[in-house]
C-alpha cells in the first residue's frame, strides 16, 4: 500500500449514496468487505505506529466501528497492545484509530461524540482515521457541525491518514477534507465499481507536442483586459502566465491610463492590444479590472471566440442580469470563469458558507445556470461543466493563498486556451489547475508571479 498523492492516474470518486450502491452489488460476490477492511485497516495501524504504547481504537456503534473492532482484533493476534474504547487509554497511545463515523455520519455531533474526536485530537500520536475523519461529511468535505448550544462547532477528527475503503469520497479531497484527512491511502478491497463516478480527481494531462513546423500564428493569441488603476500588476501577471504557457502573442488592454508606455516593462514580449485589433484572441478578462470591467464586457462577451472570466469581471456579471445572459448565450464550450467562494457565491447570491458547505454542488448549479465552465477554486478545486462530470484538483497547498495567484492561473489558463484550440475548456480547465496546484506545493511563501517557472517546467 502507498499514498495515494501525489498520482499520475485520475481516480473515480463515489459519493455516499454511489458507495451503498456499490457496496451491495459487492456482498452478494464477496461478503466479507468487514473483513477486509479491518485487515486493511490493522495492516496500515502497523506500519503508523511509533513506540511501544498501545493503540487506541475509538469505534463507533455502526460499520466503521465495525472496521475498527475487526482491527484490534487483528492487531491483537499480532501482539500488539491494543484499547479499543471511546475513552482514551491510560498510557500514551503508540497510535490513534479514528472508527467512530464513517460514510454513515448525517447529522450534528451530540457533546459525547465531540468530546470524543476531541480526545482523539489531544493525542501526540498519528492519527488513523478509518474511511473518514469523524466530524467530516463524505460528500462535502465540510464538518457537520454540532448540535446547536455546544462550543466545538465544526470538529472533526484531525487525521494524520486516513485509508479510504471500497471507494474514495469527494469530501477527502475539497472543503476542509483535504485538511482534516491528512495523508490519504486507499484499499478498493478488491471490488471494481461498475458505476459512473459522482467525480474524478485530477492528474497530470498531456498536452499535445508542438509541431516543428508551428509558428507564433499557429499558437494562438491571447487578449488579458483588465489591470485598472493600481492594480496593473494583476493583468500583467496574467498577460505574462499566459505567455510563458505558450501562446504565441499576448496582449494587454490595461484599463487605467498608459501613457503610451510598454504594456510590460519587465516582460518586454508583451504588447498593447484591444479587442479592435484581435477580435479573435482567447480573453482572460477581469483582472484586477476594478468596476470599470462592466462596461467593456458587452462588446468582448459577444466578440471574442473563447474567454476566461476572472476577479472583477465575475463581480460586474453577478451583479448584471444582461451581462449573466450574455454569458449564459455564448456557444456552448467557449467561457471558462474562475470564481473564489466569494465569487461564486455573489455569482449564486448565496453565502460564502453555502458555497463551502456543497462545492461540488456550488460548481455544478453555476455552470448550469451560466452555461459555461466553472473553476471553482479554494482548497480542492472544482471544475464542472455543463454534461461534465466534474473533477476535484488533487494538487495545491496553502502556498497558492497569495495576491495574483488567480490571475497566474486566468492567464496560464488562457494561455493554453489559445495554445491548445482543438481542447475541450474543461480539459484545459482542469489541466490548467492541477499544474497550478503542483506548483503551489511548497513549504515556503511564494510570490505569485514566482509560480509561473514551476508551472513552465511541469510542461
Ligand atoms: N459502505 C461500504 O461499502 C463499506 C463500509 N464499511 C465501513 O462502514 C462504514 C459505514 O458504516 P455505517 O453505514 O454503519 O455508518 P457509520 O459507521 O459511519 O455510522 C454509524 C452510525 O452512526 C449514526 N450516526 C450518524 N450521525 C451521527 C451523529 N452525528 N451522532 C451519533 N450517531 C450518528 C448512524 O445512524 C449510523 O447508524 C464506512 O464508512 C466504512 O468504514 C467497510 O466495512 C467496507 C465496506
Ligand atoms: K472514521
Amino acid at each position: 500500500m502507498r499514498p495515494l498523492l501525489p498520482t499520475t492516474r485520475p481516480w473515480p470518486l463515489f459519493d455516499t449514496a454511489a458507495t451503498r450502491r456499490i457496496e451491495v452489488a459487492a456482498l452478494a460476490a464477496t461478503p466479507d468487505l468487514m473483513a477486509r477492511a479491518g485487515h486493511a485497516v490493522a495492516k496500515l495501524a502497523l506500519a503508523l505506529r511509533r513506540g511501544d504504547g498501545p493503540v487506541w481504537l475509538a469505534c463507533g456503534r455502526g460499520n466503521n466501528g465495525g472496521d475498527g473492532r475487526i482491527a484490534a482484533d487483528v492487531l491483537a493476534a499480532h501482539g500488539i497492545p491494543t484499547h479499543a474504547a471511546l475513552q482514551p487509554p491510560a498510557s500514551p497511545p503508540s497510535l490513534v484509530v479514528d472508527a467512530l463515523f464513517g460514510i454513515g455520519l448525517n447529522r450534528p455531533l451530540d457533546a459525547a461524540s465531540a468530546a470524543v474526536i476531541e480526545a482523539m485530537n489531544a493525542c501526540s500520536a498519528p492519527i488513523l482515521a478509518v474511511d473518514v475523519p469523524s466530524g467530516l461529511l463524505a460528500d462535502t468535505g465540510q464538518p457537520a457541525g454540532t448540535i446547536a448550544g455546544l462550543a466545538a462547532d465544526g470538529v472533526a477528527v484531525r487525521a494524520t491518514h486516513t485509508l479510504s475503503l471500497l471507494t474514495l469520497k469527494p469530501g477527502l479531497f475539497t472543503g476542509e477534507g483535504r485538511a482534516l484527512a491528512g495523508r490519504i491511502w486507499f484499499d478498493h478491497l478488491g471490488v471494481t465499481p461498475a458505476e459512473a463516478p459522482t467525480a474524478w480527481l485530477s492528474a497530470p494531462q498531456a498536452l499535445p507536442a508542438s509541431l516543428a513546423s508551428h509558428h507564433k500564428g499557429s499558437h494562438g493569441q491571447v487578449l488579458v483586459v483588465g489591470g485598472a488603476a493600481g492594480m496593473q500588476g494583476a493583468a500583467r501577471l496574467a498577460a505574462r502566465a499566459a505567455l510563458h504557457a505558450g501562446a504565441g502573442r499576448v496582449y494587454v488592454d490595461l484599463l487605467a491610463p498608459n501613457d503610451g508606455g510598454p504594456a510590460d516593462a519587465g516582460q518586454p514580449e508583451l504588447m498593447c492590444g484591444s479587442l479592435a485589433e484581435c477580435p479573435l484572441a482567447v480573453g482572460v478578462i477581469g483582472c484586477g479590472g476594478g468596476p470599470e470591467i462592466a462596461a467593456r464586457l458587452p462588446a468582448l462577451l459577444s466578440a471574442l471566440p473563447r474567454a476566461v472570466l476572472d476577479a472583477d469581471a465575475l463581480n460586474a456579471i453577478a451583479a448584471s442580469a444582461p451581462l449573466q445572459a450574455a454569458v449564459a448565450s455564448r456557444a456552448p464550450g467557449t467561457t471558462v470563469i474562475t470564481p473564489h467562494p466569494l465569487e461564486a457565491a455573489r455569482l449564486l447570491q448565496i453565502t460564502v458558507q453555502a458555497v463551502q458547505q456543497d462545492r461540488l454542488a456550488a460548481a455544478q448549479t453555476l455552470a448550469r445556470q451560466l452555461r459555461c465552465t466553472v473553476l471553482l477554486k479554494g482548497s480542492g478545486s472544482v471544475i464542472a461543466s455543463p454534461g461534465e462530470t466534474p473533477t476535484v484538483i488533487s494538487t495545491g497547498g496553502p502556498a497558492l493563498g497569495t495576491a495574483g495567484s488567480g490571475d497566474v492561473l486566468a492567464g496560464w489558463l488562457g494561455g493554453w486556451c489559445a495554445r491548445h484550440a482543438a481542447m475541450p475548456l474543461h480539459t484545459l480547465a482542469c489541466a490548467a489547475a492541477h499544474a497550478h496546484g503542483a506548483a503551489g506545493e511548497v513549504n515556503h511563501v511564494l510570490p505569485a508571479g514566482e509560480l509561473i517557472a514551476p508551472m513552465t517546467r511541469l510542461l
